[in-house]
């Protein structure tokens, strides 16, 4: 299992911004290996619910989803920004194919149980198939993985991104030698958020306690690195934060905060 297989994901801040978009992905159109991209879109989603005078509410970084708002991730994430992002793919030379956790099976989770809080149409992971997955890559296909899973009771159910990325990781360490990158916004975690060029370049366990216990790693970063330390617990080979814009730098394990245990 000496193949490297990279899982990218790109967040909604990226996404949103297509000049830096259209950047990241003629970069990921250049790695020379098998390769799987995960969106999210969260941002997106958030200004269309809101033209539809839908408004957002989200709770610890998830978005209640109820059925108005499953109606619009489904539109944005499985239609809008994935099919942008597979045609933008393809007039860079890569084959990509556009999937939501449901097409092919992919991606089954269960929806949510109702404890203090009622997230609605919300899923937890409970299985990638890997094998299926495998399937696309032997094809020379390059899936493209929007934030939506099924469960088995045949809902469609909005799923955080992060999420998607490190399951499929896990998922594909079967296969391959796997490496997670979170492309985002900055150019890594920060150990001083007023400093954008603060990036810590390596995070250990101890040391995120540290900097969390000082709300120095804050919001949608922490569901971010549980993700990331949990995914090199089950299997990951190497899991890297790191600006979108420098992506082709992370994958020579040269940008962004590498995570280790
Ligand atoms: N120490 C930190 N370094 C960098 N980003 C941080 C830190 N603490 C909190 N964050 C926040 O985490 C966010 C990234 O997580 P998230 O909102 O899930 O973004 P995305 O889904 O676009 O990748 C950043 O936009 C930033 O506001
Ligand atoms: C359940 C849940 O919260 N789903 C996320 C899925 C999109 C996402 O994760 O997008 P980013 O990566 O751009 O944040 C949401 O609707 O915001």
């Amino acid at each position: 299992m000496s193949q490297s297989l990279y899982i990218i994901k790109i967040g909604g801040n990226v996404i949103d911004n297509p000049e830096a978009c259209s950047a990241f992905l003629n970069d990921f159109a250049k790695i020379n290996a098998p390769k799987i991209l995960v969106h999210g879109g969260g941002k997106i989603a958030t200004q269309i619910a809101a033209s539809l005078q839908i408004e957002t509410q989200m709770v610890e970084g998830r978005r209640i989803t109820d059925k108005p708002m499953l109606d619009v991730v489904t539109m944005v994430y499985g239609g809008l920004v994935n099919k942008n992002l597979v045609v933008q793919l393809q007039a860079a030379g890569c084959n990509a194919i556009g999937l939501t956790g449901a097409d092919g099976g992919i991606i089954r989770s269960v929806k949510r149980p109702v404890k203090t809080i009622d997230y609605g149409f919300v899923g937890d992971i409970e299985e990638v198939n890997g094998t299926q997955i495998n399937a696309l890559l032997t094809s020379r296909l390059i899936p493209v993985i929007a934030p939506l899973t099924y469960s088995s009771e045949g809902l469609l159910l909005n799923t955080n991104a992060d999420n998607m990325a490190s399951g499929t990781a896990v998922a594909m360490s079967q296969f391959f030698k796997t490496k997670l990158i979170y492309c985002f916004e900055k150019k890594g975690v920060l150990s001083d958020p007023d400093d954008d060029n603060a990036v810590i370049s390596s995070l250990t366990p101890p040391t995120y306690a540290d900097y969390k216990s000082t709300g120095v790693i804050n919001k949608g970063m922490i569901p971010k690195l549980d993700s990331s330390f949990a995914a090199l617990e089950a299997g990951v080979s190497t899991v890297t934060i790191c600006h979108a814009a420098d992506l082709l730098q992370a994958v020579e394990g040269l940008a962004g905060t590498i995570i280790t245990l």
